[in-house]
């Protein structure tokens, strides 16, 4: 490795007070002073990488936390469907719980995607146990039951344990319209019924509940959801976009609710924060596949004018430097990426 040298002309010295007073970011390699905001999914993979797993961590990611995951099933799935599902064995999911929150713990955790009665019943328990040993960390259910695409993503026993196991433990709870209809027995047309169904499901034991406006009254120019705390009625309300683009929006809705728990935020300005979020999600969703596409959990930072690292490789991509696997700052001299020059004090070139 090579030692830090002297800053050069005109930059802090590394760990020196900002001319503002604010902590400096910290030398490379230097571990961070402050740890993250932490939050944990636990739900389905889907390989396509719209939802899931993959829609949760990345909405963590840019959402600033630091994000875990406990995987219930594998999903062979893309933009146009479930080929297929392989799910978790109880044990191993309950595994990966305890793993990640013996050592990393949690500010917050959701879940998704659950499959079966056995792998709800392993996480309800193992959820319970944790609050006990770490203190009540906030719970977002996303009582997912079926693909966009059709394909169920939890077997129909299961949904039983949905509600009488984990709608009691959960901060939060964000079902879609069929979920609701399903969950609370109440059809769903319009927004009065979405209250009605909200009011039966936070009989079930949630300290608030979401019914998602995605799929209710959908040619009202709004996606509006509804949110009930068992005494105040709010609103969620933006305009409703018109696309395609919408595989894994409920994830990544929950994903960010449980991000801004996790940093802090009370529940109602996590809600806010979060529609706004999904909102911008699928505004910039990318054109990928040919059924329906996923939305953009990074578009605050594509939106941002320059990529800070830019070309990180520079020269050294073409002189097979670092690719192949040998770290940046240890590649062909003279040739390493920002960071190495940084701390070599070389020039850029
Ligand atoms: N076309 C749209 N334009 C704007 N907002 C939308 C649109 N569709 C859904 N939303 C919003 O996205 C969030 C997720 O809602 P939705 O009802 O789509 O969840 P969902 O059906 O569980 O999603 P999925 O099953 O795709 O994960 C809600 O805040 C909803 O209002
Ligand atoms: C693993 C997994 N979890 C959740 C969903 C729901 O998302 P959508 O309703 O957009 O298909 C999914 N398709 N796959």
């Amino acid at each position: 490795m090579p030692t830090p040298a002297e800053p050069r002309p005109g930059e802090p010295r590394p760990g020196a007070p900002r001319p503002d007073g604010r902590p400096d970011a910290p030398h490379p390699g230097t571990p961070p002073q402050v740890p993250p905001p932490r939050a944990m999914t636990i739900a389905g993979s889907d390989s396509g990488g719209g939802a899931g797993i993959q829609a949760d961590l990345k909405t963590f990611n840019a959402l600033r936390v630091f994000g875990t995951s406990a995987i219930t099933a594998l999903t062979a799935q893309n933009t146009e469907g479930v080929r297929d599902v392989h799910l978790v064995p109880p044990g191993m999911v309950a595994a990966q719980i305890d793993a990640v929150l013996d050592d990393i713990g949690t500010d917050a955790a959701k879940t998704g995607m659950l499959g079966t009665t056995a792998i709800v019943e392993a996480v309800a328990e193992r959820i319970g146990h944790w609050r006990d040993r770490l203190g009540p960390f906030p719970l977002v259910v996303d009582p997912v039951m079926i693909a966009k695409s059709g394909a169920p993503l939890l077997d129909e026993p299961a949904r039983e344990a949905v509600r009488r196991l984990l709608l009691p433990l959960a901060t939060v709870i964000t079902p879609n319209r069929h979920e609701a209809e399903e969950l609370a027995g109440v059809p769903i047309r319009t927004l009065d019924d979405a209250r009605r169904a909200a009011q039966v499901l936070h009989g079930l034991g949630p300290t608030w509940v979401v019914v998602k406006g995605g799929h209710v009254a959908e040619d009202s120019a709004d996606a509006v959801d509804v949110v009930y705390d068992g005494r105040d009625w709010h609103l969620l309300r933006a305009p409703r976009i018109a696309t395609r683009s919408t595989h894994g929006t409920g994830c990544t809705f929950s994903a960010a609710i449980t991000a801004y728990l996790a940093r802090g935020y009370g529940v109602l300005d996590a809600l806010r924060a979060a529609k706004i979020y999904i909102t911008g999600a699928i505004r910039h969703a990318p054109a990928i596949g040919r059924g329906h596409g996923p939305t953009c959990s990074f578009y605050p930072w594509e939106a941002a004018p320059d990529d800070p690292l830019g070309d990180p490789l520079g020269a050294a991509a073409g002189e097979g430097g670092a690719p192949n696997g040998a770290p940046v700052d240890q590649a062909a001299s003279g040739a390493a990426g920002p960071e190495g020059r940084q701390l070599d004090g070389g020039e850029e070139g």
